[in-house]
């Protein structure tokens, strides 16, 4: 068997969106419409809803239909691709999870590995996917590896042939990990066939040596007029140039992380006026205090023009 939509391809930026919620914690998704706008002006090819970034994990399904809804609502006639990440410790729910997806018309849908038990290896791992893809039969299916997150470190290059095989809606992998021979051999065991999603923004241009064709991160939703130039420099075979892009990249990323994680990340949001509030516990959310020196930090190493489309 083997992927049932050859022609489907997720190619280009893919902004990983911060779920958008008010100071109580509840869904503020009226900041949608504008978050897309900015995608277009910045050179981004689709979302990946409530993944990590967007804190799938600490919403209920109910949440995370309505989140679903409200990107493909404003995504229509826009081109933008919709990924609906699906993945759930519980299969029930990451089943209705991705016929939802479906129903909805999402372009893709992706699924991390359970968490608190874990699949057994390789054979375990895609007897789960086959499972969650079942749910959404005519809709390309992509495996979410992030080991930093799922504990579920398996061999990509080893997952995707037995995937390919067992998975017919299956479209490619989002690949979060620093392990760029596992990512290297799975590219080249994906072909033109499959998609490899890089997923570690800070490192994209190693991937783009590799051959990577599409990436999936938190810091599209914001700098992706800058990374474009990093992938505009290594098209046009300027290393130079594309390795210094890609410096600034790593320099904004350390900045915010001396002030914070995921909070710090979602509050650059903020200061560009697209608000998304707060994240959710148990993440604990950024002081003002913090942001401010946050601003000042990204702002002595140019951030803010560096990002403008
Ligand atoms: C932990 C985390 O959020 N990782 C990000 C990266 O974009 C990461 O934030 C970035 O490389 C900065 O370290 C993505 O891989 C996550 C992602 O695509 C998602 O939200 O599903």
């Amino acid at each position: 068997m083997s992927n049932n939509n050859p022609s489907f391809h997720i190619t280009g930026l893919i902004a990983a969106p911060f779920t958008p919620f008010d100071a109580k914690g509840r869904l503020k998704l009226g900041v949608i419409p504008k978050l897309v706008k900015y995608y277009k002006a910045t050179g981004v090819s689709g979302a990946f809803v409530c993944g990590t970034t967007g804190e799938g994990a600490s919403m209920s399904n109910e949440e995370r239909f309505a989140v679903a809804e409200a990107w493909g609502a404003a995504m229509k006639g826009s081109g933008l691709k919709l990924i609906v990440h699906v993945g759930h410790n519980s299969l029930p729910e990451s089943c209705a999870l991705a016929a939802h997806a479906e129903k909805i018309g999402a372009d893709a849908i992706a699924t991390i590995a359970p968490s608190f038990f874990r699949p057994e290896g390789v054979d375990g791992l895609v007897e789960w996917c086959k499972k969650v893809a079942t749910a959404a039969p005519k809709t390309p299916f992509y495996y979410y590896h992030m080991p930093s997150m799922s504990g579920v470190n398996v061999a990509t290059a080893d997952f995707l042939p037995l995937a390919a095989k067992n998975i017919r809606t299956f479209g490619g992998i989002k690949f979060t990990h620093e392990n760029i021979m596992d990512y290297g051999l799975t590219l080249a065991a994906a072909g033109d066939k499959y998609d490899i999603l890089f997923g570690r923004d800070e490192i994209l241009l190693s991937a783009l040596v590799m051959g990577a064709k599409g990436a999936v991160g938190s810091t599209y939703n914001y700098a992706s007029a800058l990374y474009n130039r990093v992938i505009a420099a290594y098209n046009a075979g300027d290393m130079k140039a594309a390795a210094a892009w890609q410096l600034e990249s790593m320099k904004f990323i350390q900045a915010f992380c001396k002030h914070g994680g995921m909070n710090a990340n979602k509050a650059i949001l903020g200061l560009l006026g697209m608000d998304c509030g707060p994240v959710r516990p148990p993440m604990t959310p950024i002081t003002k205090d913090k942001i401010a020196a946050m601003k000042a930090d990204l702002e002595k190493i140019g951030f803010f023009d560096s990002v403008r489309p």
